[in-house]
């Protein structure tokens, strides 16, 4: 279940929004600059599909956006677990790549095709002050976040996720960090997610 949480940026104890509602989410992060849409799941796709499976059950999604939009390069992160005792330090080095707070000169466009994470979006506008919104994004969901928006991205404890990425820089992903410790304060993925879990489990 997409979920969006937020808090003041100087309060992360206290949340001042949280819905599961879709409408509402898309509704509150149009008015904030960003997009999330939805994209059919490709029927019969492994979770864990190899990155050329997943680009070509998109292909034509994929193509469409990136000639509607004039995106140059696409790849697929993801990381699933293995089963093997290595997997941990893999995905504790994976977690802490995106979980600092960066921006980006390339705008940040990211459909996962499986599994969950969240982003962590820092914004700062007149009327509502600095906040944090926290979206959950789950399987069929593609978020839009321009160019220079401070956010991170917590794939949790023990990630499990494919997303495909889009890029206007051929150079692909390049992030410059804030040095803020903003990421710190707030309730990580795996907090968030069991939330989401237990709205699933009561509806
Ligand atoms: C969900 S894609 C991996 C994270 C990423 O690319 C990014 O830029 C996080 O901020
Ligand atoms: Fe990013
Ligand atoms: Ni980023």
């Amino acid at each position: 279940m997409t979920a969006l949480t937020t808090w003041s940026a100087s309060d992360p104890t206290t949340t001042t929004g949280s819905t599961v509602d879709r409408p509402e989410i898309e509704s509150v992060l149009r008015a904030l600059g960003f997009r999330l849409e939805r994209w059919p799941l490709a029927p019969g796709l492994a979770p864990d599909a190899p990155a050329e499976d997943v680009l070509a059950a998109y292909r034509d999604l994929i193509e469409g956006l990136v000639s509607a939009e004039g995106f140059v390069e696409v790849d697929v992160a993801a990381l699933h677990p293995t089963g093997q005792p290595a997997f941990a330090a893999t995905a504790a080095a994976a977690r802490a790549k995106f979980l600092a707070e960066h921006t980006h000169a390339d705008d940040e466009v990211r459909f996962f095709a499986a599994g969950r994470g969240v982003f962590y979006l820092h914004t700062r506008d007149e009327a509502r002050g600095e906040e944090v919104h926290a979206v959950l994004c789950e399987a069929g969901d593609l978020l839009f976040v321009p160019a220079g928006t401070t956010h991170w991205f917590d794939m949790g404890t023990e990630p499990s996720f494919t997303a495909v990425r889009f890029f206007r820089d051929p150079e692909g992903w390049v992030g410059d960090f804030t040095g803020s410790d903003l990421a710190t304060q707030f309730p990580d993925f795996d907090a968030l997610a069991a939330q989401a879990d237990a709205v699933t489990a009561g509806a």
